[in-house]
């Protein structure tokens, strides 16, 4: 009996499709604690939810300012930002991929699309998070449940308190009052499906780290309020500077 061959041995031992291990998660020789030590801050994210118009984007981009103002290494992604490259709808998508990857891959803003949004988004905050980074995140983020999702990932993976809800709170008037990009017009006209307030619902923090009542404030007053939670709960161990 000749014994098996070499080739024989070595497909015997391939493991079979079912038998493949669990992808393995690999410890890095930096840790976490090493890289905050490095930038003296504790990774986190700032997640500011609310109506498109409310003022996520102005707010976040003042107190990503004077952050850096004090030292501190951050990264701002915004919503509308982000739906151009990493979270693209269908119509980016198309005519580099095609239309069944568009289709397949491309968000809208079905509620389905936005967990999809708010789920990748999340995942990539804790990468940042994970790595000392104080990640500034601007989406409308209408459902408590994706949010919650999004909480649960950066705690577990770091600590408590290192979720910090930002409300902004802006009646549904102000914000179509502005209506900067002129959506709510168009939404108002029909010609603008499941658009937030208006045809599509938006569940409001229940108890968020900062709820921010906007009126009569300026974006700059209002990111000095979170500028000092920051310090107050420890996560600006940075001193100095004007904030
Ligand atoms: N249907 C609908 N509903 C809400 N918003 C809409 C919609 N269509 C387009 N836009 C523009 O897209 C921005 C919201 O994208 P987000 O990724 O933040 O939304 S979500 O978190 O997935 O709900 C949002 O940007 P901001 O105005 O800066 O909030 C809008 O300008
Ligand atoms: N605190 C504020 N007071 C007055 N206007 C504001 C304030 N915050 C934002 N705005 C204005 O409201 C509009 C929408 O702000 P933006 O940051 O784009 O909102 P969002 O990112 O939530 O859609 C912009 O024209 C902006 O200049």
């Amino acid at each position: 009996m000749h014994p098996p061959s070499k080739l024989l041995v070595s497909l015997m031992n391939e493991p079979s499709s079912n038998q493949r291990p669990e992808v393995v998660w690999h410890e890095q020789s930096v840790s976490r604690a090493d890289r905050e030590r490095q930038l003296a801050q504790r990774g986190c994210v700032i997640w500011f939810t609310g109506l498109s118009g409310c003022g996520k984007s102005t707010i976040a981009n003042a107190l990503d300012h004077k952050l850096s103002q004090l030292g501190a290494v951050t990264s701002l992604l915004d919503g509308d930002n982000i739906r151009h490259h990493l979270c693209a709808g269908p119509d980016r998508l198309a005519s580099e991929h095609g239309e069944t990857f568009a289709n397949r891959f491309g968000l809208g803003f079905g509620a389905i699309d936005r967990e999809e949004n708010i789920r990748r988004i999340g995942a990539v905050a804790e990468l940042f998070a994970s790595t000392g980074i104080i990640t500034l995140t601007a989406f409308v983020s209408p459902y408590a449940r994706d949010r919650q999702r999004v909480r649960q990932l950066i705690e577990s993976v770091g600590r408590p308190g290192d979720f910090v809800e930002v409300f902004v709170d802006t009646p549904l008037e102000t914000c179509e009052q502005r209506d900067p990009k002129g959506l709510y017009k168009k939404a108002r006209a029909g010609e603008i499906q499941n658009f937030t307030g208006i045809s599509d619902p938006y569940e409001a923090p229940a108890a968020p780290e900062i709820h921010l009542q906007t009126a009569d404030k300026s974006p700059e007053a209002l990111a000095i309020e979170i500028v000092q939670y920051l310090k107050d709960q420890g996560l600006l161990i940075r001193e100095g500077g004007e904030a």
